[in-house]
């Protein structure tokens, strides 16, 4: 459930008055996501997504990441477009919050992804990557290797009381991740979260890919590692080296991979799996019982973190 912040009909009709896009239609609340409030709204215009930024955006980045947005979108890229008011301004206040309208795009995202999925992906990360690279401006990314002491002294405390031992085997993970991290590989802007469900899929085809409110300035590698990560595993938590090489292939069939960055996939993908262990533990460790968000398993990031960790090379990805 993600409606974090209410908004009131008076609210939401002076805030549309600051925009072109027609007359309202149907308003309501999305239940889907974690981190913002998002609203689906209709107007004689057609449809678009409301947004009101909430606990873990900065405001300081909003104009980043809308930037990034609006450039991908201008290079056919099937991400939402940020719609401007009249005065020009892509962030507006409702409800106490920061807010922002795209567009909305058609599809849904697979509950269960599957090889046939891998591919197109994998190709239309790659092209991210391609179409960001003149996107001038840069941020740093602050959920990549510097940031993931910093948030495990943050939850450290309380590791154990997920599972025993889980402290210090994440403090050792730590250590030899962090002491094996290249910092050679090309860079550029990442998108840095794009799980199936920030993926729209219609007819077979990508329509969408959304969320870019973690999206930073990275290596490009550490990027698929988190797609190896996020769409890679089954139920069961085995690898599944089909999806693997189904995406690698799709992702190389756009940009072909140096041989740097295929021989760093181990360690890569164990800092994106570490990552996303340690944004859930933390979560799961401070959201309250009863809140009326569902917090996600760190542990199946613990499971994904020991596949990686026994890889031996690139080609226990399918490559
Ligand atoms: N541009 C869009 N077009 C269509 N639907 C959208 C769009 N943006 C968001 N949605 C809908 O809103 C839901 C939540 O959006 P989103 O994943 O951005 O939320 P979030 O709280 O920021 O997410 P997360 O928890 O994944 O970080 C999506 O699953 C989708 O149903
Ligand atoms: N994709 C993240 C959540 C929000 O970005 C996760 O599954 O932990």
């Amino acid at each position: 459930m993600a409606v974090y912040t209410e908004v009131t009909d008076d609210a939401l009709a002076e805030f549309l008055e600051l925009y072109e896009i027609g007359r309202l239609v149907a308003f309501r609340g999305i239940a889907e996501g974690v981190e913002n409030s998002n609203f689906s709204l209709r107007t004689t215009d057609g449809d678009f997504i409301l947004t009101l930024y909430e606990k873990r955006v900065d405001p300081a980045d909003l104009p980043w990441f809308l930037g990034l947005m609006e450039h991908l979108a201008a290079k056919s890229l099937p991400c939402p477009l940020p719609v401007r008011a009249r005065d020009g301004a892509n962030l507006n206040k409702l409800a106490g919050k920061i807010a922002a309208i795209t567009t909305f795009l058609p599809g849904i995202w697979p509950r269960r992804p599957a090889v046939a999925h891998c591919a197109p992906l994998g190709e239309a990360l790659a092209r991210l990557h391609l179409a960001g690279a003149d996107y001038a401006p840069t941020r740093a990314n602050a959920l990549g290797p510097e940031g993931w002491r910093p948030l495990f002294a943050r939850c450290a405390g309380s590791a154990d009381t997920v599972q025993a031992g889980l402290g210090a085997a994440l403090d050792a993970s730590l250590d030899a991740i962090l002491a094996a991290w290249p910092d050679n590989l090309p860079r550029g802007h990442i998108h840095a979260d794009l799980f199936p469900d920030n993926v729209f899929f219609l007819d077979g085809k990508i329509s969408g890919l959304i969320d870019f409110y973690f999206a930073a300035t990275d290596l490009y590698a550490y990027d698929i590692a988190v797609c190896l990560n996020a769409w890679c595993f089954e139920n069961d938590f085995s690898f599944n080296i089909t999806k693997s090489r189904a995406l690698l292939r799709g992702y190389q069939s756009v940009r072909p991979l140096a041989e740097a960055e295929r021989a760093t996939l181990p360690v890569l993908c164990q800092g994106a799996a570490i990552r996303f262990l340690l944004t859930r533990l933390y979560d799961w460790i401070n959201t309250p019982d009863g809140a009326l968000v569902t917090r996600k398993d760190p542990l199946a990031y613990w499971r994904r973190l020991r596949f990686h960790a026994q890889a031996r090379s690139e080609g226990d990805y399918g490559l």
